[in-house]
């Protein structure tokens, strides 16, 4: 890399001039607000979800992506009104670039696909695993971090992508432990306000915007509803016809007010006839009033809720056909969905299917006095060559010390290493779970 070379392929220019950064007296020890830290607990937890996201991504299919937590804030600005951007952690950088801590992952994910263009070919399954960020006045005291389980089908226009994905979700609940009876998925499509709107000859471009104000049919009074609607421009007559179709919970009655001229009816159907395929009838409902809150979707949407009503929605997501075009890519169908890590650890807790998950050591290896460390060593490398974890005492402690940390630890094994049978070839074990203790060569242990 060049001496200047500002690696964000962007112009290398001057770099406006660092800001004077006070040395604090005391460092405060807790992560910045609204973010965590993962202590070992917390991080097995973490990992443990983590497993099942990547175990269930491999089961269908689909490949592992990453794209940086900085991104360009143009990728998240859209004019609907979301609360996204109203949350976005962005700011300008020393090389005056508008940038923004990635709110969500989709539009990476967008972005990625263009970049590659004609090198990958469709469809793509991708995945990912990501920190996304939003700036919230912790009045609220709400989290300004969590980590997205995301995947998308990219290049394929039927439905039975939407199927597959709910499919994946499926599966992940079931793995955990989850059942129907403990969540559900409500399905809608937004070719639904689509057809309403359209009956009222409202043009294409409201229907961001007014899919947005939808969303927050159950967060806020539907006074406040109507009147953002009526702010956009929409007749009260439109709002009436729209209000009475998101209170349809059955696909036969929306047939009866739409038709089944338009593709929203038709969409479900099928999408409901894959899901009895699929085996996962039990687990999703037609529910009109489901509309999501970002801009790009286009189609199908679901949502993941819990059936005690307790916890806010589990995970997300939809077909979104137009969003790459907008940013300039060919006009390629995708759809995807979140799955956010906070929520799914509230259910699994309110469940009682926390996992059992505790650290644990195969060896805990131990020189008796400290000219034996550099022997010590050498068993511990003969038996890490050997696929075996251990835990190499590294200061001259007595053996109580030892005996608690290797409790603490959940060794499996003690390994002794004392000068009588060193001088031998050999070492002490000692099987910590049944207290049996023999001597062995080192060429023999295992
Ligand atoms: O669910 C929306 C969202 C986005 C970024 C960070 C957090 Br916490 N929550």
């Amino acid at each position: 890399l060049s001496s200047n070379d500002n690696g964000g392929g962007g112009r290398s220019g001057a770099l406006s001039s660092p800001p004077v950064i006070e040395v604090p007296q005391k460092i405060d020890v807790n992560p910045p607000k609204g973010t965590r830290d993962f202590p070992p607990e917390d991080m097995r937890l973490r990992s443990w979800l983590f497993q099942n996201f990547r175990e269930v991504s491999r089961l269908f299919g689909f490949e592992e992506v990453d794209f940086p937590v900085l991104e360009s804030e143009a990728l998240f600005v859209r004019k609907a009104g979301e609360e996204i951007r109203d949350q976005l952690y962005n700011f300008k950088d020393r090389g005056n670039r508008r940038v923004a801590l990635r709110p969500e992952l989709t539009p990476s994910l967008a972005r990625l696909v263009i970049q590659k263009g004609k090198s990958v070919s469709l469809p793509l399954k991708w995945f990912a695993i990501g920190q996304c960020w939003r700036y919230e006045r912790m009045t609220r005291g709400r989290r300004r971090e969590h980590y997205q389980w995301n995947m998308d089908i990219i290049g394929v226009p039927e439905v039975t992508a939407e199927a597959e994905l709910i499919s994946s979700i499926v599966t992940f609940f079931k793995r955990l432990g989850i059942t129907a009876s403990d969540v559900g998925f409500k399905v809608s499509s937004r070719k639904v306000l689509q057809e309403v709107l359209r009956c009222y000859s409202i043009p294409e471009n409201m229907f961001g915007k007014v899919c947005i104000i939808i969303d927050k049919i159950e967060k806020i009074p539907i006074e406040e509803i109507k009147g953002e609607l009526v702010s956009v421009g929409i007749s009260e007559a439109a709002i009436e016809e729209l209000l009475q179709v998101l209170s349809v919970k059955s696909l036969d009655k929306l047939e009866e007010i739409l038709g089944d001229a338009g593709d929203a009816v038709k969409d479900l159907k099928q999408l409901f006839s894959l899901a009895e395929k699929f085996g996962y009838s039990d687990w999703i409902q037609f529910d009109a009033s489901v509309v999501r809150g970002l801009a790009y979707y286009t189609g199908i949407v679901f949502e993941g809720f819990d059936r005690e009503g307790k916890l806010r929605a589990i995970c997300g997501g939809g077909r979104y056909d137009q969003l790459l075009s907008t940013f300039g890519g060919d006009d390629i169908p995708a759809c995807g969905f979140g799955f956010g890590d906070a929520v799914i650890v509230e259910l699994i807790k309110e469940k009682g299917l926390l996992p059992e998950l505790s650290h644990e050591v195969e060896n805990i290896v131990c020189p008796l006095d400290k000219e034996l460390q550099g022997a010590a060593a050498t068993v511990a490398t003969i038996l890490r060559q050997k696929g075996q974890s251990v835990d190499l005492v590294l200061e001259n402690k007595p053996l109580k010390w030892v005996f608690k940390r290797a409790a603490r630890i959940n060794a499996g094994r003690l390994i002794l290493v004392g000068n009588s049978e060193w001088q031998k070839g050999m070492v002490g074990v000692k099987i910590l779970s049944t207290g049996e203790q023999y001597e062995i060569k080192l060429d023999e242990l295992e």
